[in-house]
């Protein structure tokens, strides 16, 4: 198949997001129409002069202007134009299941309350199910550069609305902040039924997937790229089939990768883990997820059967019931052998 053929295909199959981070959908031009609607003056002349700027050397220089960019968040409305944005470009995509993260410390220590920000977002994702056929899980994530104590109490803030909440991630600066920093939060997370994920082996070593794995106890990795500096962690990955959330476009703009045809997705494939494409901030990085694929297809020699499988692996490695798995996977294999 030709490079355009394989883009093709990507496109016409549905498939599943499962990192995304909703505050790093936050596109330059709606950045600047909720500046102006919210009376607040951002440090760029324009929405060209913003995107200038997303230049990274590395995951903290990025984690700077994303705090920075997410203060023009204030009002329910706000979460929801968001998240109703986000969605409705997802459609274009293929995607037709999306886990979103949020970072409620983020907004908490502006004065926007836990239930301002999940009652836009939520809203949306339920208007993105009814309107667009998107169906969704809802994921809290803890700011690992914050303290133990501040991520209960996020917790605890959650309580009220947990019913709407899937599970808990581990976002933010990695390094120095390791999974086990947060056990104890993790521990209660998972006694209260929710679901659990962490960042790791990002910027961090293999250590901290161990960690998380171990100590956290989490269903996914996000990102994970690490992992292969340690055999042992692969065998372990590959045993217990983890998901591995990976995001190209992100690793090349955060450097964790020095060039498209250097990243490992396909090394990790080839080793039998279950990885999946996700687009993680695309505002910031340089797009959604066929702008992922079609990256990928373009700079390493990814086949048609190796797309079909990431897909698959979308799927599997979604918080969905084991009902709605199969039946997407059904829809995935009936799109794949019309493609
Ligand atoms: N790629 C990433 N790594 C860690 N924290 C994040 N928060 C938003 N995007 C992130
Ligand atoms: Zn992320």
């Amino acid at each position: 198949m030709t490079k355009a053929q394989l883009q093709q295909l990507a496109a016409a199959l549905p498939k599943a997001e499962l990192h995304l981070h909703i505050e790093g959908s936050l596109e330059p031009e709606l950045m600047f129409q909720l500046a102006e609607r919210n009376g607040i003056t951002l440090p760029y002349a324009s929405v060209e002069a913003l995107r200038q700027a997303y230049q990274f050397t590395n995951l903290q220089e990025f984690l700077d202007l994303y705090y920075q960019g997410m203060s023009v968040l204030q009002t329910e409305q706000d979460f929801y134009d968001l998240t109703w944005a986000y969605l409705q470009r997802i459609a274009a995509d293929g995607v037709i299941h999306t886990e979103i993260f949020f970072d409620p410390q983020g907004h908490l220590s502006r004065n926007i309350s836990f239930e301002t920000q999940i009652q836009g977002i939520y809203r949306a994702l339920c208007d993105g199910e009814t309107k667009l056929g998107i169906s969704f899980r809802l994921i809290m994530s803890f700011l690992r550069h914050l303290s133990e104590q501040s991520a209960f109490d996020t917790l605890e803030q959650a309580m009220p609305w947990l019913d709407r909440i899937d599970g808990v991630g581990l976002d933010s600066s990695e390094l120095g902040h390791p999974p086990e920093k947060f056990t104890r939060v993790f521990a209660r997370c998972r006694e209260l039924g929710l679901r659990v994920t962490a960042h790791a082996g990002e910027e961090g070593p293999p250590e901290y997937v161990w960690q998380a794995l171990d100590l956290l106890k989490v269903q996914r990795i996000d990102h994970g790229n690490r992992s292969l500096e340690d055999v042992t962690l692969i065998e372990r990955l590959r045993n217990d089939q983890v998901p591995l959330t990976v995001c190209p476009l992100s690793n090349l703009k955060l450097c964790v990768v020095t060039e498209m045809s250097q990243h490992p997705i396909l090394k990790l494939l080839d080793a039998g883990l279950l990885v999946t494409i996700n687009s993680d901030d695309p505002a910031y990085f340089g797009g959604y997820m066929m702008d992922n694929f079609r990256v990928l297809s373009e700079n390493i020699p990814i086949t048609a059967a190796q797309i079909v499988q990431l897909m698959r692996n979308s799927f599997t490695g979604s918080w969905l019931s084991e009902t709605e798995k199969q039946a997407c996977l059904q829809r995935l294999e009936a799109a794949a052998l019309i493609s």
